[in-house]
C-alpha cells in the first residue's frame, strides 16, 4: 500500500477512507501480507493533517476521528503479516502507522520518526501510547512522548523504533519481504493468533473506551486554546517553506 498524496502524505479525511477500504480490501482477499510505503522521496507521512483539526466543522472531524480509529483497527489488529518500509520522515500520526505494522525498515538519510504531539501542546491518546509500548520499551517510550523526541535513524533503530535501515526504498522494500518470508514455514493461523493476542489488550481498551476517545478529541479541538497553538504551528510551518 502506498500512500500518495503530496505535498507530504498528511491523513486527511479522504486518505484515511482510501486507506480503510484498502485494508478492507486486503483483508477480503487473504492477502498473506502488506507492506506499507509511500510515494514521497523525503515523506513516509506526516501525521494526521492539521488543516482537519483546525477550525474544524464538527460532523466532518467527527468522522475524521472514527475513521482514524478504524484505520488503527484493521492495521494494527490485521490478521495478515504487516511491514512498513519508511522511505521518509514519519512523525506523529506516520509513527503511529508505522508502529501498527509488524516490522518497521527506514531508509539512511536525515529522517526522523517519533511521537511529537507534546511539542504541539497535544496529548497522545492512549491508544497511540499503547502502540509505542507495543514497540520500545516502557521507559523509553514514556521518555520520547514526554520530550517529544523525534530520533534520527540511528536513534531508531538502537531504541527498536525501527528494526532495520534499508539503503534506499528499493532494499526497504526487499528486506520487508524478507521479513514477511520468515513466515513460509510458520502455521499462518498460529502466527495470526499470537500476534493478536499479544496486541489484545491495547486493541480491547480502545473498543472499550472508543466513544469517550472520541469525546476527549471532540473536546479538544473545541478548546480556543488548542485552536490558537494549531494556528501558531501551521504558521511555523508556512514560514519554514
Ligand atoms: C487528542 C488529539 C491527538 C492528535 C494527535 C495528533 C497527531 C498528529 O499526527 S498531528 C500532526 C503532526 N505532524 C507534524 O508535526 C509534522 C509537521 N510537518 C513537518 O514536520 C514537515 O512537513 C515534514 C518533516 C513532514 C516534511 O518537511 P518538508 O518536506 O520540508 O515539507 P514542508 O514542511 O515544507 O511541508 C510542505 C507543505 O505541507 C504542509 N504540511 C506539513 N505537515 C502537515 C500536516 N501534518 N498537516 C497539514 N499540512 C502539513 C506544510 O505546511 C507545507 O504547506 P505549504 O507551505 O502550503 O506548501
Amino acid at each position: 500500500m502506498t500512500l500518495q498524496r503530496p505535498p507530504v502524505n498528511s491523513l486527511n479525511l479522504d486518505l484515511l477512507k482510501e486507506m480503510s477500504k484498502s485494508l478492507d480490501e486486503i483483508a477480503k482477499n487473504k492477502s498473506k501480507a502488506m507492506i506499507l510505503t509511500s510515494a514521497s522521496p523525503k515523506v513516509f507521512s506526516a501525521g494526521l493533517d492539521i488543516m482537519e483539526m483546525y477550525k474544524p466543522d464538527l460532523k466532518r472531524v467527527e468522522e475524521f476521528w472514527t475513521t482514524l480509529q478504524e484505520v488503527w483497527f484493521k492495521l494494527f489488529g490485521s490478521n495478515f503479516i504487516t511491514a512498513a518500509a519508511i522511505n521518509g520522515h514519519a512523525p506523529a500520526g506516520g509513527c503511529l502507522l508505522a508502529m501498527s505494522c509488524e516490522y518497521r525498515v527506514m531508509t539512511g538519510g536525515n529522517f526522523s520518526i517519533g511521537l511529537n504531539e507534546t511539542a504541539l501542546g497535544i496529548v497522545a491518546p492512549n491508544w497511540f501510547m499503547d502502540t509505542m509500548t507495543n514497540t520500545i520499551p516502557v521507559r523509553e517510550a514514556e521518555y520520547a512522548l514526554t520530550t517529544a523526541r523525534m530520533f534520527n535513524v540511528e536513534e531508531a533503530l538502537k531504541v527498536g523504533l525501527i528494526d532495520e535501515v534499508a539503503t534506499d526504498k528499493d532494499d526497504a522494500i526487499a528486506k520487508c519481504k524478507g521479513f514477511i518470508g520468515k513466515f513460509d514455514r510458520i502455521p499462518a493461523l498460529a502466527r495470526s493468533i499470537t500476534k493478536l493476542k499479544m496486541r489484545q489488550a491495547a486493541i480491547k481498551r480502545l473498543q472499550d473506551g472508543r466513544r469517550e476517545d472520541l469525546n476527549e478529541f471532540l473536546q479538544f479541538v473545541q478548546n480556543p486554546k488548542i485552536q490558537k497553538s494549531l494556528e501558531m504551528y501551521i504558521q511555523s510551518l508556512k514560514k519554514k517553506a
